[in-house]
């Protein structure tokens, strides 16, 4: 027989089949063989296979769930894949997380657009970065924000206004609210989102599909190079939509530069960013980066501080004895008298118990956020791990763990609030297990103008209106998914909003 008469489309078919299982075998094999992770971990038996299955878990959007019902079977230890683990016990939190840590931030931040403050893995370049930028984030940084701050909810509060008594997406208002604060003090101008009525900029569509654009990239590059070749508008401009963000800031920072100049009294974290910091000498850096940052902050704050504002919304419709005491706490407090002054707001017991169980029940990054070990034997929570292991807690289960949040589920904004009335910040080891804000170097930067807008939005719409449920679809809307950041099922938040007496 000729060698042509073996090269028949079914022998072709069937070599190919067979190189291909060939390979499949020899990667689950060796998954097994050459993971670094001790065998009594235990897990799901797919886990031990394949890094695949919880990458399948990760784009249903359930990761936070399903990895917090795996914690629930196995205990504070569970492998996720070959070479990923998730721990659940508050010995875990500072190894991984904590100052000092000698994990760096795991590869899914390498997909994450252009690299700034939040995707640095390499300890002394994040340090040099921080360095330079913590300034702008400062409590007293802030606090001459806040006229800009009141500024975007006066038009929140307006918009809302004009659907009282009607159902209205609250998630809608709350994300909107979220970007023009960001667009105000990270780019020197309001993205002028409550303009089109419930239209929201064309940003934000960019901003949605930025993030399914940058995973296809990380984790199918093939993928991502042949959709970026076929001659399709609509595919074309979906997957550009991230040069369209980076752009967007960079125009942005460019007209800040032209109308202000570099030394100007506009009282926005831009004007703070290019001055650089006097106090400590601190250098400003330079434009390209300055660009990157206000893009990549923008990107950080919106879905967030947007989503948590929802979820608060949802929770308070979902019980009214909550927002009763919210709306007594605020009309017998100075909080009128004082034009909401955040100064004020934040002495209010209830409105942070509010905010607090928000934050423990919907977390804005409920799983990972993913580590990776880089010394050759790391030693978490007693378990010794060789180098390049992932590793993770999340804020969805230790923010659940009855040993420190008796009767877990419910929402009890009680928890944080004091026999004799005050604020209550929870024991050291609780505040450990609360990982909504992320811990130690890498903690979240923006964590206290997140808390500023969401306590200010709170107080003056539960001043002005009353809360309802749109009946079960709310429910259904609101369930918790996670894509990287929560998002809830229906993008939507329907709620009906009605103005109260003076
Ligand atoms: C409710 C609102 C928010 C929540 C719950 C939240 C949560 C988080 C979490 C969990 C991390 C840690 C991620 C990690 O360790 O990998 C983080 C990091 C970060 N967040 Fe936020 N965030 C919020 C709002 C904001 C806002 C408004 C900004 C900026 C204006 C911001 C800027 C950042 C930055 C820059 C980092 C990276 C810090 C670093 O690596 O040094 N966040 N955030």
């Amino acid at each position: 027989m000729t060698l042509e008469s073996y090269l028949t489309v079914p022998a072709l078919a069937a070599t190919v089949a067979a190189v291909l299982a060939g390979n499949i075998i020899w990667t689950i094999i060796s998954n097994v063989l050459a993971s670094p992770i001790p065998s009594s971990v235990p897990g799901p038996f797919l886990a031990r296979l394949t890094s695949k299955w919880i990458l399948f878990v990760d784009m249903s959007g359930y990761r936070a769930r399903t990895v917090d019902a795996l914690h629930k079977k196995y205990g504070p230890v569970v492998r996720l894949a070959p070479n990923e683990l998730s721990f659940s016990c508050r010995e875990a939190v500072q190894p991984i997380y904590g100052t000092g840590s000698t994990c760096i931030k795991g590869p899914i931040y390498d997909y994450f657009g252009k690299r700034g403050l939040f995707q640095m893995k390499d300890a002394g370049e994040h340090r040099e970065r921080h360095r330079r930028m913590a300034h702008i984030f400062s409590a007293g940084s802030l606090q001459q924000m806040e006229p800009l701050v009141q500024s975007v909810i006066d038009r929140t509060v307006g918009a809302i206004e004009n659907k009282a008594g009607q159902v209205c997406d609250a998630l809608h208002f709350c994300r909107m609210m979220a970007l023009d604060v960001a667009g105000e003090v990270l780019m020197g101008k309001s993205f002028g989102a409550f303009d089109g009525q419930e239209n929201a900029p064309v940003y934000v569509k960019h901003l949605d599909n930025a993030y399914p654009v940058w995973f296809i990239q990380g984790i199918a590059p093939l993928v991502y190079h042949t959709l970026n070749m076929l001659p399709i508008p609509a595919l074309q401009e979906f997957m550009t939509s991230g040069d369209y963000v980076y752009k967007y800031g960079n125009d942005a920072f460019e007209e800040f530069l032209r109308l202000n100049g570099r030394t100007s009294n506009r009282r926005t974290l831009l004007t703070k960013l290019i001055a650089g910091n006097p106090e400590t000498g601190a250098e400003p850096l330079p434009d390209a980066d300055i660009s990157t940052e206000v893009s990549n902050l923008t990107f950080a704050a919106v879905d967030t501080t947007g989503n948590t504002g929802a979820y608060a919304l949802y929770r308070l419709a979902c019980h009214p004895d909550w927002q009763e005491k919210l709306q007594t706490e605020i009309r017998t407090s100075r909080a009128r008298e004082t034009n909401f002054a955040y100064r004020m707001l934040q002495t209010l017991p209830v409105l942070n118990g509010v905010l607090m169980e928000t934050l423990r029940l919907h977390p804005a990054q409920p799983s990972g956020p993913l580590r990776e070990t880089t010394d050759h034997s790391t030693n978490i929570a007693g378990l010794n791990l060789p180098a390049k292991t992932l590793v993770s807690m999340q804020a969805y289960t230790t923010q659940r763990d009855p040993a420190y949040f008796p009767n877990p589920d419910k929402f009890d904004p009680g928890r944080w609030i004091k026999a004799d009335g005050t604020i209550n910040p929870g024991t050291p080891e609780l505040q450990d297990m609360m990982l909504v804000w992320g811990k130690g170097p890498r903690t979240c930067s923006g964590q206290y103008m997140a808390t500023m807008e969401l306590k200010i939005l709170l107080a003056r719409l539960m001043d002005r209106f009353g809360v309802a449920l749109h009946g079960e679809k709310t429910h259904l809307e609101m369930e918790m998914t996670d894509h990287f950041v929560l998002i809830p099922k229906g993008h939507c938040c329907s709620l009906v909003f009605t103005t109260l007496g003076s």
